[in-house]
C-alpha cells in the first residue's frame, strides 16, 4: 500500500490474514427483535462462497465502508484489529474518548458535547450513545433514535423536561436533510452504546446515512422528536453487522416500492405514519389525539416492519459535503505555515484509523500504533507575526493600559529605561508589573527577536496535556507546554527536564525573568526569591490559556512571564467566589472567609458589616444572617452580572514581561491570555518551594547562567 497516495492494491485486498474470520453463513436472516412480526424480512441473502461474492471487493477485513467509500481522504485504514468484537468488520475511524472524536480529526463532528454536530444550519454528524436509552433501535441498515437535547438527568437516565422546540436548530437541520435527501455520518459509542454487540472501539464511525423521517412522539408527557436514518450504500455489508451475518440482499433484488403505512387522523385530518406495530397514532402535537392509542393496546415498543424495511434508492452522486477526515488539510501544511488552526486539529491515523489530536509540537503521533505525520515547520520570522509598526515602536512610545477598575497604578519611563514600567497595585493583595519592551531592546543580540527564532529551531519537547478538570474526559489544553527546572503541577515525573540540559534559549529566558522578578519583588518592598522553574508555552493560531491562577501551594508569590512572538491580551479578574462571596457560583452558601476586595459585589455593605463584626457590635450568627440578607437582594436583581468584571486588560507585545506578585493575588484573582496571531511563546518563571518537593528532584532546579544568559535590563 502506498501510504501517500492511498492506493490499496488488489493483493492487499486479498491478503488472507486481513479477512475477517467468518463462520459459515447462516441461511436464516437475523430477524431483529422489533421486526419479529415479519418473518419474510428482505434482509436475507445467502452466499456460502465468499470468494465469488461482493465480499472480495471490500478492503481488508472491513467488509464494508472504508475511508474512500466515505468520501474520505485518508490513505488507508488498516484492516486488522486485535480487539475482541462481535461484529464482522472495523470502522473507518474510531476514538477512545469523546475528546478524541471531536478533536477536529473528523471535520463533520466537532461537537465537544451533545449528539449532533451542525454547521451553517446543516447537520453533518450524529452520535448514537447510551443516552438514547430504550428509544434507540439499530440494525445493519437502519437507525431510529431520539434527537436528544432538552433533557435532564434523573437517576442516571436522561429524561425530557419539556416539549422540544420545532424550530430548534437540531430539528431544523435534520428536517432539512429529510427534505433535500442530503447525507450525514453516524458514530456509535460511549459507555452504554445502543447496539447490543461488542464493538471494536469506544467510539466508532458507522458511515454515511440519509435521514428519511423525523417525527414527534409523546415521551413522558412531552412532545419529543425522533429520527430515522438509513444507510446510504445498501450494496455493502455494514461493518457493525454481527459476525456471521448473511450478506445484504443485492440492490437489484430489493423492493424499493415498500413504503410505511400512512393514515389520516380523524381529528386533525393530517397524515401520520404507522411507526409501531402495536398501533397507529397521530404524530401531530397540536392534535387532541396526539400520541393516543386505544386503551387495551400494549405499550408501543416494536417498530412496524414496513417502517423498518422500506428503503430509498441510493443516489450515487450524493456524498457528504465534508471529507471523512481532516488529513488532507493537515498534509497541505507541509512546507506552509504549520501554525494556523489546521495545525493543531486532529487527524485520523492512516494505519489504524484512530482519531488523534495533535499533542506534539512538530508532528502527529498515533497513541495506539505509533504512526506519525511529521511536517517540517518553516521558520517563521518575527516580521510574520508582528506588524512593522509594532516592531518599530520604542518602549517609551508605547501606551500603558489603564486599569478597568479603580485601583492604583503608575507609569514610569525612567526606572527600567529603556523599558516602560507600568505598575498596578491591589491594596493588601499584591501587584501586577507590566514591563513594556520596544525596538530598543528586542533586536539586540540574544534578545527577543533571536529567542523567537531559537524557540522554533530547538527541540523543546512542547506537548499538549490533559486538562485536569474538564466536563469532557480526555480534553487537552489549548496550548503546548514543557517544563524546565523544578517539577511543576501537571507535569508527570518522566517529563522532568532539569536546567542542566535545558536549551540556551530557555536559560536566556530564565535570566531575563530572574531580573524582572527581582525588580517587581523589590519595588513591592518584599524579599526576592530567585525562580527555579520555567514553563514554556507555545501557542499556534487560535490557541489560548483560559482563566486560571498560579497559586498552587508549592509556589512562591511571584510569577514572571516573558512574551515572544504574536501579541496577546492578558485579562485579570477577581475569582467569582470572592466577587459574589459565595462558596459556589450560582449557589446559595456564603463563604466563611469574605475578604471584601475592592470592586467586589455589594462592597460597601459587606465591608460595613465586617467592621461591625470586628468591632464586636454583632456576633457571628448576626453577621451571617445580615450577609445572607445583603446577598439576597442583589441576586434577585436581574442585572446581577454572571461573571466578575475584569480589573485589568493588558496588551502584551513581543518582548514584554508581566510579573504578578503576591500569594493573595493568586488566591483572589485569576488570569487568562488570548494570543492574537500565528505563533506565540510564553516563558514563565516561578519559585517552587523545595520543601514541598522530594529531595531527589531538587537538583533539577539548580542552574548556573553564563554571562550572556544573565540579564541586566539592557
Ligand atoms: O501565555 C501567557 O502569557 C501566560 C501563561 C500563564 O498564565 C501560565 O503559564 O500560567
Ligand atoms: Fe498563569
Amino acid at each position: 500500500m502506498d501510504i501517500l497516495t492511498g492506493v490499496v492494491t488488489r493483493n492487499m485486498l486479498q491478503d488472507e490474514h486481513r479477512r475477517p474470520k467468518r463462520s459459515p453463513t447462516s441461511t436464516l436472516a437475523r430477524v431483529s427483535k422489533s421486526a419479529r412480526l415479519d418473518t419474510t424480512t428482505s434482509l436475507v441473502s445467502v452466499s456460502e462462497d465468499l470468494s465469488n461474492s461482493e465480499f472480495s471487493n471490500y478492503k481488508g477485513s472491513s467488509c464494508c465502508e472504508d475511508a474512500s467509500d466515505l468520501g474520505g481522504d485518508i490513505s488507508i485504514v488498516s484492516s486488522t484489529t486485535d480487539r475482541e468484537s462481535d461484529v464482522c468488520g472495523i470502522p473507518p475511524a474510531w476514538a477512545e474518548n469523546r475528546a478524541e472524536i471531536s478533536c477536529g480529526a473528523l471535520p463533520w463532528f466537532r461537537a465537544a458535547q451533545g449528539a449532533a454536530y451542525q454547521n451553517d444550519g446543516r447537520c453533518h454528524g450524529f452520535l448514537l450513545s447510551g443516552d438514547g436509552g430504550e428509544h434507540t433501535y439499530i440494525d445493519d441498515e437502519v437507525v431510529i433514535t431520539r434527537i436528544g437535547g432538552d433533557c435532564e438527568k434523573k437517576k442516571g437516565q436522561l429524561v425530557l423536561r419539556k416539549d422540544q422546540n420545532p424550530q430548534g436548530a437540531r430539528v431544523r437541520a435534520l428536517r432539512q436533510l429529510v427534505e433535500t435527501g442530503g447525507l450525514l455520518r453516524l458514530i456509535i459509542g460511549g459507555e452504554r452504546h445502543p447496539l447490543g454487540r461488542k464493538l471494536p472501539y469506544k467510539y466508532n464511525v458507522m458511515g454515511e446515512f440519509r435521514t428519511t423521517h423525523i417525527w414527534e412522539e409523546k415521551v413522558n408527557g412531552h412532545a419529543a422528536y425522533k429520527v430515522r436514518f438509513e444507510k446510504s450504500d445498501l450494496s455493502r455489508m455494514s461493518w457493525w453487522a454481527k459476525k456471521g451475518s448473511p450478506l445484504p440482499l443485492p440492490v437489484n433484488d430489493r423492493d424499493f416500492e415498500r413504503k410505511p403505512i400512512s393514515s389520516e387522523c380523524t381529528e386533525c385530518n393530517q397524515e401520520s405514519l404507522q411507526v409501531y406495530s402495536e398501533a397507529w397514532m397521530c404524530l401531530h402535537r397540536g392534535c387532541g389525539q396526539f400520541g393516543k392509542v386505544e386503551k387495551d393496546v400494549p405499550r408501543c415498543r416494536t417498530f412496524h416492519p414496513d417502517f423498518l424495511q422500506c428503503r430509498s434508492r441510493s443516489t450515487p452522486s450524493l456524498k457528504c459535503p465534508l471529507p471523512l477526515s481532516s488529513n488532507a488539510a493537515a498534509r497541505k501544511l507541509a512546507g506552509a505555515s504549520t501554525f494556523n488552526e489546521d495545525g493543531w486539529k486532529g487527524i485520523v491515523c492512516e494505519e489504524c484509523g484512530r482519531c488523534m489530536p495533535r499533542t506534539k509540537w512538530a508532528y502527529w503521533e498515533c497513541p495506539s500504533c505509533g504512526w506519525k505525520l511529521e511536517i517540517a515547520p518553516p521558520l517563521v520570522g518575527i516580521d510574520r507575526v508582528c506588524l512593522p509598526k509594532e516592531l518599530e515602536a520604542r518602549a517609551a512610545e508605547r501606551k500603558a493600559c489603564p486599569p478597568l477598575w479603580d485601583i492604583g497604578w503608575s507609569v514610569d519611563k525612567v526606572s527600567l529605561s529603556p523599558y516602560l514600567l507600568v505598575t498596578y497595585r491591589l491594596e493588601g493583595v499584591g501587584s501586577v508589573t507590566h514591563i513594556l519592551a520596544g525596538s530598543d531592546t528586542n533586536g539586540r543580540p540574544g534578545g527577543p527577536n533571536e529567542m523567537f527564532r531559537q524557540l522554533q529551531e530547538g527541540e523543546l519537547g512542547l506537548e499538549r496535556r490533559k486538562l485536569g478538570a474538564s466536563l469532557v474526559g480526555g480534553t487537552l489544553t489549548a496550548h503546548f507546554s514543557v517544563n524546565y527546572g523544578m517539577p511543576y503541577k501537571f507535569i508527570v515525573p518522566v517529563d522532568d527536564h532539569g536546567f542542566a540540559g535545558a536549551p540556551d534559549v530557555a536559560l536566556r529566558g530564565l535570566g531575563r525573568l530572574v531580573w524582572a522578578t527581582e525588580k517587581a519583588a523589590v519595588s513591592n518592598g518584599d524579599r526576592f526569591e530567585q525562580p527555579n522553574e520555567l514553563l514554556v508555552l507555545g501557542y499556534m493560531k487560535g490557541m489560548h490559556i483560559g482563566y486560571h491562577d498560579d497559586g498552587e501551594d508549592t509556589l512562591g508569590p511571584t510569577v514572571a512571564t516573558l512574551s515572544l512572538g504574536a501579541k496577546s491580551v492578558m485579562r485579570i479578574r477577581m475569582k467569582s467566589k470572592y466577587y459574589h462571596g459565595l462558596k459556589r457560583k450560582g449557589g446559595k452558601t456564603l463563604r466563611e472567609e469574605d475578604p471584601v476586595l475592592p470592586g467586589c459585589m455589594d462592597e460597601d455593605l459587606r465591608r460595613e458589616l465586617k467592621r461591625e463584626l470586628e468591632d464586636g457590635l454583632i456576633d457571628q450568627s448576626q453577621y451571617e444572617l445580615r450577609r445572607a440578607q445583603i446577598r439576597e437582594d442583589p441576586f434577585k436583581r436581574k442585572t446581577a452580572p454572571k461573571d466578575p468584571p475584569r480589573i485589568l486588560e493588558l496588551n502584551v507585545a513581543h518582548g514584554d514581561m508581566v510579573v504578578m506578585h503576591g500569594a493573595k493575588f493568586q488566591k483572589y484573582y485569576e488570569h487568562e491570555v488570548i494570543p492574537d496571531g500565528n505563533l506565540r511563546f510564553a516563558l514563565t518563571a516561578r519559585y517552587v518551594k523545595p520543601e514541598m518537593i522530594e529531595n531527589a528532584r531538587h537538583a533539577l532546579g539548580q542552574f548556573n547562567l553564563t554571562p550572556e544568559q544573565v540579564y541586566n535590563g539592557q
